[in-house]
């Protein structure tokens, strides 16, 4: 029987991705002003073996090696974020030129190399000085935003043709306001729904500034986890519902849709605002295309003591799971994209982030850094992708998560994403098997699968 052909349509786009806080180094080099995360990872027992972004891969020094790296892939494109606090370094008001310069550079390095800028203006990495303000406490921080992505887009938009607004707004919430395992640290049940609004009333505002000034294409990035049952009890699937609705849809719902699921009444209660209708005039924008991060599924079930969904993931026997513990479990991709298209419509879609944490044992053979379990995720997910695409989803591309093992937040550098490993101590760059069959996916347009 012949193999399957796994070849992607003709100018489907391979890229890498990374974010400014994980790989770049030198947070107040150049007059830039500190962000919540330089903040916060300097705050002691916040980071994993007290690991914090001061050096992490040094990108901000080494970057023109690094585009070299992406070269030797053979990336069509790099999907990269801004740190806010570089080009405004309170936020709003002053420019910072050394900040955008260095973006300015990034960028035209890029180019030069016939690799296609992805820019995220924000990756969880919000000057502290909005912060002091409120920060996406602060319904002004609409404006604020609308007025950073307005200094990017004159600055940026005659060589980025693709923009992000925000990165995983879910996890800024979640993490940063309800749970407080991530920057800022708050929580509280009142604070994250109203941060969530604020930062899609945000995301809404810099798609309206875009819409004045640029010229390509934007769009917004959501992490979309499915989730799944574990029994057909009625409370297994209530759960499972709150859990969907919480996670996939409390952000995709006001950008695309104008309004929010009523489960985050039922999750919230008296947390939950009243929002003012007009606010989804502003939440709810044309995007060019979404951005959809997919790492791994939920299978959950009832659970009457977790706050706040009283839902709870079940790990799954006989699976295999990555170091952060997450499932591998590639037909959920496949099912993410097809429900995203079902309920939101044919809006084109990347595949902004996907990837693994695995323990690689040192092996090094021929220079090449030997990682079966990343791989075989690799091959599994991409194969994920074929399917969905045959099922007509309207996918443009795909980003792996990351090119260069870097900062995993408050995990440290524990947990290695990257194509290429990198050692912390010396900052030397090796490619890992994963990156030599990426580069050969890339070469052959999935082909070699
Ligand atoms: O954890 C790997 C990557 C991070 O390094 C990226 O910065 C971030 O965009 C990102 N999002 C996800 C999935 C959402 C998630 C993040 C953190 C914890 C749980 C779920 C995985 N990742």
């Amino acid at each position: 029987m012949s193999r399957p052909s796994f070849r992607f349509p003709d100018g489907f786009h391979w890229g890498a991705a990374t974010s400014a806080y994980q790989i770049e180094g030198s947070p107040l080099a150049d007059g830039a002003g500190p962000s919540i995360w330089q903040r916060f990872a300097h705050t002691p027992g916040m980071m994993a073996n007290g690991d914090t972004g001061d050096v992490a891969c040094d990108h901000y020094r080494r970057y023109r090696e690094d585009v070299q790296l992406m070269k030797a892939l053979g990336l069509h494109g790099y999907r990269f974020s801004i740190n806010w606090a570089r080009v405004l370094p309170e936020g709003t008001g002053r420019v910072n030129p050394k900040g955008l310069d260095f973006y300015s550079r990034l960028v035209d390095e890029l180019l030069e190399h016939g690799i296609a800028p992805n820019a995220t203006l924000f990756h969880w990495d919000l000057p502290a000085a909005l912060d002091d303000r409120g920060g996406w406490l602060n319904r002004d921080i609409a404006h604020w935003f609308a007025e950073y992505a307005e200094v990017m887009f004159k600055a940026l938009d005659d060589r980025v043709p693709r923009w992000s607004t925000l990165n995983e707004p879910w996890v800024v919430t979640d993490g940063g306001y309800l749970h407080g395992a991530l920057a800022p640290g708050h929580r509280s049940k009142y604070e994250a729904p109203l941060a969530a609004h604020n930062l899609m009333r945000a995301s809404g505002a810099g798609i309206q500034a875009y819409r004045a000034h640029g010229r390509h294409e934007i769009g917004v990035v959501f992490n979309i986890e499915p989730k799944y049952p574990h029994s057909d009890r009625a409370e297994d699937v209530a759960a499972t519902r709150r859990a969907h609705a919480y996670m996939n849809q409390q952000f995709a719902d006001p950008a695309l849709l104008g309004s929010y699921p009523p489960e985050l009444k039922e999750i919230f209660g008296d947390a939950w605002p009243d929002f003012p209708a007009d606010d989804f005039k502003l939440t709810k924008q044309k995007v060019d295309f979404v951005g959809i991060n997919y790492y791994t599924r939920a299978v959950v079930k009832h659970d009457p003591n977790q706050y706040p969904l009283q839902a709870t993931p079940v790990r799954q026997p006989n699976r295999t799971y990555t170091e952060t513990g997450w499932e591998v479990f590639e037909q959920g991709l496949t099912d993410t994209l097809t429900w995203f298209k079902q309920r939101y419509g044919d809006i084109p879609l990347y595949i902004t982030e996907n990837g693994s944490a695995f323990y690689d044992p040192p092996v090094v053979e021929n220079g090449v850094l030997d990682d079966p379990l990343r791989t075989s995720y690799l091959r599994k997910h991409l194969g994920a992708l074929h399917k969905a695409i045959a099922a007509g989803v309207n996918l443009k591309g795909y980003y792996a998560w990351s090119l260069l093992d870097n900062l995993e937040w408050s995990l440290g550098f524990s947990k290695r994403f990257g194509l290429y490993h990198v050692d912390f101590a010396t900052q030397q760059r090796t490619p890992k098997a994963t990156a030599k069959l990426y580069a050969q996916v890339i070469a052959s347009n999935g082909s070699v699968l």
